[in-house]
């Protein structure tokens, strides 16, 4: 069965094939960036010798009403619309590429796939924000994103046994930070939409409330400005004054440049708090994996993050930090209490196998119908 799966994150859109009878390991595997109609286009042209059976989206934010993965229909669409601004950075893109992909294969099944669904487990004190009833009946809550990601650590972390108590800080463009306790979230850093939490590339994080509503006074009320400012020009990019790339970033702050220096200490800080309180939640923690691009690859990050906590049991080895590898990996010193692992994300792999388990369970149905 060949699955086309296409990722879109905030700064790239990700594409990979699978043949999900034969391997986990992608036959085809891309990553692209400009605007998404022209990437998605590159895509089809990439596979146009393949003879697919189904493509899967990731989707962000499927707002309040759809609560599993699914197959795209007239009506999946139309919530997903509705949805686009709780994720403006993410969902309108999403959708587009998922109507590119209908008026190019309108004749294979389209899965829709979503960030928010593994953290479904968390208890109803994590997601419950607190304002009044109205806000909170409308589906106003913490959805939280990167589930994809999230579950693909769990996944290869069943390799040596999922740790009972588990950070996941997934580093990318887009930042989250999550507990979870016996391969369930309990917990994450995103909230209603995916500029919350800690700090990202082009995101804030969290934000005093009326913060927001004072920006939205300075410029005049305009909406629209301050949530472009909030999703496009703020976090790392914002305080270093360059693009959103932690390379250029880490090379400036070493060159010196002070607002460089500067973004990258906001940042670390934040994600480190944020490990800090899942910590005390859980009663402790008995592992950290890191993932995204920044958490995969800029060792840099992973050391100041944990930086001088060895009396509390968590040290990162700083030779096997710094060594140039891929894969899972581990990287605490051996006296370290805590497990410290890189991991990569791998949501790409964790769509196509969504999308064969409803292809399977969508022909156990029709077989039912003509029973
Ligand atoms: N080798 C590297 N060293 C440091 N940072 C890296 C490296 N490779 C990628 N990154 C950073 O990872 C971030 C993008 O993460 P990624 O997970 O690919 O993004 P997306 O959220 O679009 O999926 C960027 O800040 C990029 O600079
Ligand atoms: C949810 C989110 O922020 O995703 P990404 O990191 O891919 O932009
Ligand atoms: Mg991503």
């Amino acid at each position: 069965m060949l699955i086309l799966v296409l990722n879109s994150g905030s700064s790239s859109l990700k594409f990979s094939v699978f043949d999900s009878e034969r391997s986990d390991e992608p036959i085809l595997q891309g990553e692209l960036h400009g605007p998404a109609l022209d990437c998605v286009d590159q895509v089809f042209t990439r596979v146009a010798d393949l003879t697919l059976d189904a493509i899967g989206y990731r989707v962000v934010h499927p707002g309040p009403k759809l609560d599993r993965h699914q197959r795209i229909t007239p009506e999946v669409l139309q919530a997903l619309d509705a949805a686009s601004g709780f994720a403006p950075l993410h969902d309108p893109e999403a959708v587009s590429i998922i109507r590119g992909g209908l008026a190019r294969y309108p004749q294979l099944p389209h899965f829709a796939c979503f960030d928010t669904i593994f953290h479904q487990t968390m208890p109803t004190e994590a997601n419950t924000y607190p304002i009044p009833k109205s806000y909170r009946d409308a589906g106003v809550r913490r959805y939280g994103f990167h589930g994809l990601a999230c579950e693909s650590v769990v996944n290869q972390l069943q390799q040596t046994g999922v740790p009972k108590r588990l950070i996941i800080a997934h580093l990318g463009s887009g930042c989250s930070v999550t507990a979870v306790v016996e391969g369930r979230s309990i917990d994450t850093s995103m909230g209603l939409t995916p500029t919350g939490g800690v700090v990202m590339g082009t995101r804030p994080g969290d934000l005093d409330p009326d913060l927001i509503l004072h920006l939205i006074r300075q410029v005049g009320g305009d909406v629209e400005k301050v949530e472009k400012d909030l999703n496009h020009a703020s976090g790392l990019a914002a305080l270093s004054g360059l693009p959103n790339d932690m390379k250029a970033i880490r090379k400036a702050a070493q060159a010196g440049n002070g607002d460089a220096v500067l973004a990258l200490k906001v940042f670390t800080r934040s994600v480190r708090k944020s490990i800090g309180a899942y910590s005390w939640l859980m009663g402790g923690v008995d592992a950290i994996a890191f993932s995204g691009g920044i958490g995969e690859h800029d060792a840099a990050s992973r050391e100041e993050i944990l930086v001088e906590l060895a009396e509390q049991g968590i040290e990162i080895d700083s030779a096997l930090n710094n060594a140039e590898q891929n894969g899972m990996r581990r990287v605490n010193a051996p006296g370290s209490n805590t497990g410290i692992f890189i991991v990569p994300a791998q949501e790409d792999l964790m769509i196509a196998n969504h999308v064969k388990r409803m292809m399977i369970e969508e022909t156990y149905d029709d077989d039912r119908r003509f029973c």
